[in-house]
């Protein structure tokens, strides 16, 4: 069988969140049970080509569009699953998305313009294969352009995060070339504009979400972004399938970047790491529980609720650290609080050696979402034997058990209010105060679990064959 997976970013060449993990880690694990798998991203400014190996294939797709002519040159990189980058201006910038203050005014044409030549190169052969799997509005429009073209190569489309659609204003079906008789309310339009994943999720063989609750809950008003109709006409071809993490690259006993590695049996030397951690980061030394946030600084990761108890926070028997970076609200808010308390550690940026630092660190990850379609950070963190304080939502609901519940070894809350967070932060406190056998035979035990790609990467298997041999419609 052989897949095309397409995505904006792929780790570790260009990465800003969750996406990237899984455009890298599932097609290396589907790779592995046996499909063939090529991915093609743009080629950004900030991608280091000569540090990976990269290299110019020579060839060259050309695509015309009222918005422009566009050359992209085709690169190349095979670890075990081969990489192709289109390099084209259009992607020689600092950032992968926009700037903090917002998104580029030309993503249509940029992301347009790319889908356009991946779809070329299918047509010339370049790609050949049953799958194309597209992920997020980045990559929407190649099914669209597969179903247009009537290519006979089956499309499916995972939505890692709903509130991101790619909506551009009506002119960009005049620019990217997609014909007029798309733009009604059954196709691309949506509210009279242009909706990429709309098209996306349209068009496409199979959609599916990165978990089977989020799969759920896109499908209702509260968490549909207005798309909720759309994703209940199309539920017969829905799935949620939980995404993993990679084994390899989320490893304690063999990160380089953290103190000192450990495994299950060795966890005592987790305690080493947080003693290290304190003590460079200039946090309150003893013996209080380390509770990190790590994740993009945005809504939906409910960092509102964390800025809301601040007063009662910095009053808790606990220490604090937390890493991101995101909306020019949040980060300005998380500097001008930047070392006025003493057991609250912040840092504003995209660090991954730090990341991995606090995870290994942590006692507790606190991911209070307002949403989550799967969340990697609680599978990472339990990996590192961190528990995990979350807002029952999402993936989050779907890997995390609470503590109260017969074989529990999380600190889950419902509502999405301050009090009830804060409320599992004061359990999470109270808890290491006073079962501390228990809070370590519970950090061994969810290192143990399986959050690997084995049973989801089979999972993407079977929905391939399903749409190889017709069985969705
Ligand atoms: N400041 C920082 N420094 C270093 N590392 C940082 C960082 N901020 C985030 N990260 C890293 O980025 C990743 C975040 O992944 P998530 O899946 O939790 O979130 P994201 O919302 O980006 O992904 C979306 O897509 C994924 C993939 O499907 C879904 O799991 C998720 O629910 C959905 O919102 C983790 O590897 C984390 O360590």
């Amino acid at each position: 069988m052989r897949v095309l997976f397409a995505s904006s970013e792929i780790y570790p060449f260009a990465k800003t969140g969750g996406l990237a993990d899984v455009s890298y880690s599932l097609p290396k694990a589907l790779s592995e049970i046996g499909v063939s798998v090529k991915t093609v991203m743009p080629l950004y400014g900030c991608v280091d080509t000569e540090k990976f190996g990269i290299r110019s294939t020579g060839r060259k797709v050309r695509v015309s569009l009222s918005a422009g002519d566009f050359e992209f040159e085709v690169y190349h990189l095979s670890d075990g699953v081969e990489h192709y980058f289109l390099k084209n201006f259009l992607f020689g910038r600092e950032y992968l998305y926009g700037t903090p203050e917002g998104d580029y005014p030309d993503n249509d044409v940029r992301f347009g313009a790319f889908c356009h030549a991946v779809v070329k190169l299918i047509e010339d052969g370049f790609f050949r294969g049953e799958i194309v799997h597209v992920n997020d509005w980045q990559t929407s429009l190649i099914p669209v352009l597969i179903k247009r073209k009537g290519l006979r190569i089956r499309t499916l489309q995972t939505i890692h995060n709903l509130a991101y659609q790619g909506v551009f204003p009506k002119e960009t079906v005049e620019r990217l070339n997609l014909g007029w008789e798309l733009f009604n309310m059954e196709a691309l339009e949506f509210w009279g504009k242009v909706n990429f994943l709309k098209g996306g999720i349209v068009f496409s063989d199979a959609v599916s979400t990165v978990s089977p609750t989020y799969a759920r809950e896109i499908t209702t008003p509260e968490f549909g972004f207005g798309l909720d109709g759309v994703l209940r006409k199309y539920s017969y071809k829905l799935f949620g399938i939980l995404n993993g993490i990679d084994y390899d690259v989320w490893n304690p006993e063999t990160d380089r970047y953290i103190y000192i590695n450990y495994t299950e049996s060795s966890i005592g030397n987790k305690e080493e790491n947080k003693r290290y951690f304190v003590k460079e980061t200039g946090l309150r030394e003893g013996d209080w529980p380390l509770f990190v946030f790590i994740g993009r600084l945005a809504k939906q990761k409910g960092i509102d609720l964390f800025m809301e108890k601040l007063n009662e926070i910095r009053e808790l028997p606990a220490n604090f650290a937390i890493l991101g970076t995101g909306d020019s609200y949040y980060n300005e808010f998380f500097n001008s609080i930047k070392g006025k308390y003493e057991n609250i550690f912040v840092e504003v940026a995209f660090d991954e050696p730090l990341s991995r630092k606090m995870y290994a660190s942590a006692d507790f990850l606190l991911m209070p979402s307002l949403y989550e379609p799967c969340g990697l950070n609680q599978m990472i963190a339990m990996r590192y034997g961190t528990l995990v304080v979350a807002r029952k939502t999402g993936g989050l609901a779907d890997t995390v058990r609470d503590i109260s519940e017969p074989g529990g070894y999380g600190f889950l809350f419902e509502e999405f209010n301050s009090d009830e967070f804060l409320s599992s932060v004061k359990r999470a406190v109270e808890f290491y105060r006073s079962n501390r056998e228990r809070l370590l035979r519970l950090k061994q035990f969810v290192m143990g679990i399986d959050f690997s790609w084995n049973s989801s990467a089979l999972k993407y298997f079977r929905l391939y064959e399903n749409l190889i041999e017709g069985r969705i419609r």
